[in-house]
């Protein structure tokens, strides 16, 4: 087994697909290749990418499906790896990405220690390639930590500079896959009523997280009566901690900030069990349209949605909100494994940018909070200069109003869940 870097097989792969070295089938890798390209050449967004992909062909069972979507979403976590072993830097042709895929079935039982591999059949589109080439080229990028772990130059800089030697084991966890996890709705249902309804095998507890259910095995659960009764939410363990942090209590004034399509708006709802006002707010209009479809499954009614158009959207707020959650827009480092694409698409002017615009946010939306109020700021990066930064520099600028109460950071190496920051303020004055 190769262990260079340190990742044993398991982080990297769900070995419950072993049974995935099958014949491929003609329709199945054309998939691949084509929902590849639509996210290397035009940009596409790879879980859209899978959903089209996966609705156009309805004979397409279990099996073929696990397959189109595990394979482009492990050619896009390897990408570099898959390239460096190809020796091609930006595929153009059609021929290149099958090119990758090829790379990528010949490789990956290397990597999975598996006696036996693909059996790649005999089309013009996989031509006879040297083995122990690729596989001494393979070995070779292995000892390089930016092609091992599949990350651009300029972030692999920008990580070791923020995080020195904790980034590798970050690679590793946002490299891995990451498990279904299920939010249950407290105003419908209970997590026991849930963990039921899936049975004791395929639903765990998540220890230390009393909303949250993991799913043992992959599987569409939106199709489920339970979901679209609003029994339960699909929504990471990690980001089911930012809801309880801010503590919000029945009654109270909270404003969501940054509330998106509403995720912990949603559970905020639960958590004061519909008792108080919830005004959740953004600034792309379909994203709180989103939320209101949402809300209305969950049979949350105390959440009212407003777009932020200018600044008075959010002076009429000043001084009056009991608690402000700025769940602010950032790299979204910490979930590159639900969205391994984003790495490839993340540059540093964005980086540099969206830092501009946190700490705009954070100076400007706090203003909300009444004194004796509580502020949480939480972001989705494992990056220092989203997070912890952010906060010091607000504190060291808006003075002795604040008081930071406590933070937190999830560990997605040790935890298995995304990497999120959370911190609690107080407005003391
Ligand atoms: C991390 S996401 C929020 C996720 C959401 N809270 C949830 O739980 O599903 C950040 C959100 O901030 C929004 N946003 C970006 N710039 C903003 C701004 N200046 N003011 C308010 N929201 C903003 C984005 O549209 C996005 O929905």
């Amino acid at each position: 087994m190769v262990l260079v870097w340190g990742f044993p097989s398991f982080v990297s792969y769900n070995l419950d697909n072993q049974d995935a070295f099958m014949k491929i089938h003609r329709s199945l890798a054309e998939a691949v290749v084509h929902g590849l390209e639509d996210i290397f050449k035009s940009g596409r967004q790879a879980d859209k990418v899978v959903e089209a992909l996966l609705k156009s062909n309805k004979k397409w069972g279990k099996r073929d499906r696990s397959f189109i979507a595990e394979h482009i979403y492990e050619s896009v976590r390897w990408w570099r790896l898959i390239s460096f072993v190809a020796d091609q830097e930006q595929p153009h042709s059609r021929q290149d990405f099958w090119k990758a895929l090829q790379i990528w079935l010949t490789i990956k039982p290397v990597r999975l220690s598996m006696e036996q591999g693909y059996s790649l059949p005999d089309w013009p589109e996989f031509p006879p390639l040297d083995q122990a080439e690729l596989l001494q080229r393979y070995h070779q990028g292995m000892k390089i930590r930016k092609i091992a772990h599949s990350i651009p130059d300029w972030l692999d800089r920008q990580g070791v500079g923020e995080l020195s030697e904790k980034w590798v084991n970050e690679l590793i966890a946002q490299n891995s896959p990451a498990p279904v996890y299920l939010r249950v709705n407290s105003l419908k249902t209970t997590l026991e009523d849930v963990l039921q309804i899936f049975g004791p095998d395929d639903a765990l507890k998540v220890p230390g997280i009393p909303s949250a259910l993991r799913l043992v095995k992959r599987q569409n659960v939106a199709t489920r009566d339970s979901f679209k009764m609003g029994y339960f939410e699909i929504q990471d363990a990690g980001s089911q901690l930012i809801a309880p942090f801010v503590n919000p209590q029945p009654g109270e004034l909270i404003i969501d900030a940054c509330a998106g399509a509403g995720g912990k708006a949603l559970h905020m709802a639960s958590l004061m069990g519909n008792q108080g006002r919830i005004i959740a707010m953004d600034v792309e209009a379909h994203k709180l349209q989103e939320l209101e479809r949402r809300a209305k499954r969950n049979g949350a009614t105390i959440i009212e949605s407003q777009v932020i158009r200018s600044d008075r959207d959010l002076e009429r707020f000043t001084n009056k909100a009991d608690r402000v959650l700025l769940d602010v827009p950032c790299s979204g480092l910490g979930v590159l494994r639900r969205n391994p694409d984003a790495k490839w698409k993340l540059t540093s002017d964005f980086l540099e940018e969206i830092r501009k615009v946190q700490a705009d946010i954070l100076l400007n939306y706090s203003r909300m909070v009444r004194v004796g109020g509580a502020l949480v700021y939480a972001t989705c990066s494992i990056l220092p200069s989203e997070s912890e930064v952010q906060v010091a520099q607000f504190l060291e600028r808006a003075g002795d109003n604040w008081k930071l109460v406590k933070e937190h950071r999830t560990n997605p190496f040790t935890e298995d869940i995304d990497g999120f920051y959370m911190a609690f303020l107080e407005r003391v004055k």
